[in-house]
């Protein structure tokens, strides 16, 4: 697997849902002065639903192909930019090698426990509707390895926002000064 980076630089994040993508692009993009944009809330805005309504009115191959689209037109604007992706995004080889072609990708990783308690107050995810914990632990189960491959991986379990800012900024300076 080839593991450059494209000189525009991109960070994209990856990662179950919950591990808190959106929440460090937003803080990741201020600290390196770019721009910052999230899968998710370009289908939505594309769209013009929610995320929950795609899926029951077009259903999840229709979203897919969406998060496809958006993903692709974010990785290919000529700007730096860290891009937050949709859980699932990993799903498809077109969008993993995509993602490895344009950018530095880290994967966002936690503990499941930890996954749970962040998601439980937040009734957007489509696919963690009902008995969530179950949910949880089934989706993990059938992604098994589907995030590994990432230049980077960071736990966040224990770690602020901040905290992981900081190792991807740390990561993201030593990968870039490479030859
Ligand atoms: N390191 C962290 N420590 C504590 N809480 C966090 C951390 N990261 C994210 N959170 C909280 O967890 C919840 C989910 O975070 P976020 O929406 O950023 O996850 P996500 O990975 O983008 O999820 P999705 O794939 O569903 O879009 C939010 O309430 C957020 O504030
Ligand atoms: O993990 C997933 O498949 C998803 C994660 C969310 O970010 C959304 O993209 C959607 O709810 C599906
Ligand atoms: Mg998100």
């Amino acid at each position: 697997m080839n593991l450059s980076v494209s000189p525009i630089g991109k960070v994209v994040l990856i990662g179950f849902m919950g591990t808190g993508k959106s929440s460090v692009s937003r803080l990741l993009a201020e600290r390196l002065e770019w721009s910052c944009a999230d899968t998710d809330e370009e289908v939505v805005r594309a769209e013009g639903r929610s995320i929950s309504d795609i899926f029951a009115d077009d259903g999840e191959g229709a979203f897919r192909d969406m998060e496809s689209r958006e993903l692709s037109k974010l990785l290919e604007a000529p700007e730096h930019a860290v891009i937050a992706t949709g859980g699932g995004a990993v799903l498809r080889e077109e969008n993993r090698s995509a993602m490895l072609k344009h950018g530095f990708v880290v994967t966002l990783s936690c503990d499941p426990e930890k996954i749970i308690a962040r998601v439980l107050l937040d009734k957007s995810r489509p696919l963690l509707k009902g008995a969530v914990r179950e949910r949880v632990y089934g989706l993990l189960e059938a992604r098994k390895g589907a995030y590994d491959f990432a230049h980077l991986t960071v736990d966040t379990t224990e770690l602020s926002v901040d905290e992981v800012v900081d190792r991807i900024v740390m990561a993201w300076k030593q990968h870039s000064a490479l030859p």
